[in-house]
């Protein structure tokens, strides 16, 4: 039986999704997504200096938090959102009301397909995560629910249904998201590759998450979407996303959700300095080749059975496996626990996804 593509027409989601940007820069970008974006709700996270003023351009419908909000919001708990790093970002996925998160750097700009044509990534991740993945058995033609491709000869018609799609995972044309080594030996390399592919990764593989251009389901996964203790004060940054990904693919597995990586691709415009990525990425460097065993190895209980539990279960798996690693590795389970916390806080089980008629501006 073949199958039709889910929808003619994409759905646009304008009142199911916000888009959540963190910024310790400004937002002129948004003119250029000003078509793709302007039906959208914008959660502005604006890291540092909670003085500056962040101007968001006419016609965008926003709320904007700053350092002293989220402390104003969070109380004690606020200590568990990172300052000074991209980290903060997450603060926009539990303080939303809606189902669905698409969230994008501020260097990261419109991009073109091999037709010239300006790439519409929403669209395209709207599409990933409509559709459903499959992370039990690997289709060798991609995606199989996209326009003009299928399930190929060999596919078990019983796994034709696939699972839920959490996770959609965009990628990048121009300056690649290589780690300070990387950076440092190929300062001129360039992503000029585009790939026309959306891939699911299978159950039990993990994957290197980049948080610049990355959609979700927030129902299906979004207390998992925490992007850990970086930045300042803490020994390690550039691990934001990396462990929200590692957290997240663990429980996708668990509950038999799926991620998807490839299209749509975001033109990244800067590079960030790469001595300064080294500082902040060295120990993580170091320490991810005890970390992504572990991740590789937990298992967690058939008792877990919402995303909640599963977090906090991990969180007691990574003050056990990993807390002997550094001391810095109980603190993150303990912001796993703050964070978890702060969520329900945010997201009490009643609340509907229901727009909220806040004004633009500072919440
Ligand atoms: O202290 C900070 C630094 C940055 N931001 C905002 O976060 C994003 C990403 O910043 P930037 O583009 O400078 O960093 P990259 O190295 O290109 O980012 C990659 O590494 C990940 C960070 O761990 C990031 O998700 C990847 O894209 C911008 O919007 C900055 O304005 C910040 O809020 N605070
Ligand atoms: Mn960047």
């Amino acid at each position: 039986m073949a199958h039709a593509p889910l929808y003619s027409k994409v759905p646009t989601l304008a009142d199911e999704l916000d888009i959540v940007i963190p910024t310790i820069r400004n937002l002129d970008f948004l003119e250029m997504w000003r078509p793709f974006f302007e039906k959208y709700h914008l959660i502005v996270v604006q890291d540092g200096d909670h003085t500056r003023k962040v101007q968001v351009p006419a016609g965008f419908d926003y709320e904007l938090y700053n350092r002293k909000d989220i402390e104003r919001i969070l109380g004690d708990k606020a200590s568990c959102i990172s300052f000074k790093d991209s980290a903060c970002r997450c603060f926009g996925y539990a303080i939303s009301k809606k189902k669905y998160i698409f969230t994008i750097d501020d260097d990261c700009f419109v991009a073109k397909n091999p037709q010239g044509e300006d790439i519409d990534a929403l669209e395209q991740h709207i599409k990933n995560l409509l559709s459903p993945s499959t992370p039990h058995f690997f289709n060798t033609l991609y995606d199989p629910y996209t326009e003009g491709a299928d399930f190929v000869r060999g596919y078990p018609f019983s796994l034709r249904e696939g699972a839920p799609t959490a996770i959609s995972h965009g990628l990048w044309l121009n300056i690649p998201d290589y780690d300070a080594p990387t950076q440092m030996v190929k300062p001129r390399e360039r992503n000029v590759r585009y790939v026309n592919a959306v891939l699911t990764i299978p159950k039990g593989t993990l994957f290197p998450m980049c948080g610049m251009n990355l959609g979700f389901n927030r129902d299906l996964i979004g207390p998992a979407m925490y992007f850990g203790l970086m930045g300042d004060g803490q020994p390690i940054g550039r691990y934001d996303d990396m462990w929200a990904g590692w957290c997240c693919k663990v429980i996708c597995d668990h509950l038999g959700l799926g991620v998807k990586t490839g299209l749509p691709y975001i033109w990244h415009s800067k590079a960030s300095n790469p001595f300064v990525n080294l500082k902040k990425e060295y120990k993580g460097i170091f320490w991810q080749e005890d970390i992504i065993p572990f991740f590789q190895n937990v298992k967690l209980s058939q008792e877990s059975k919402t995303v909640q539990e599963c977090y906090l279960e991990l969180s007691d798996k990574v003050r056990a496996g990993l807390g002997k690693l550094d001391p810095y590795f109980d603190k993150l389970a303990t912001g796993m626990q703050d964070w978890i916390a702060c969520w329900d806080m945010l997201n009490p089980p009643a609340k509907s996804h229901a727009a909220h008629g806040l004004p633009n501006g500072k919440a």
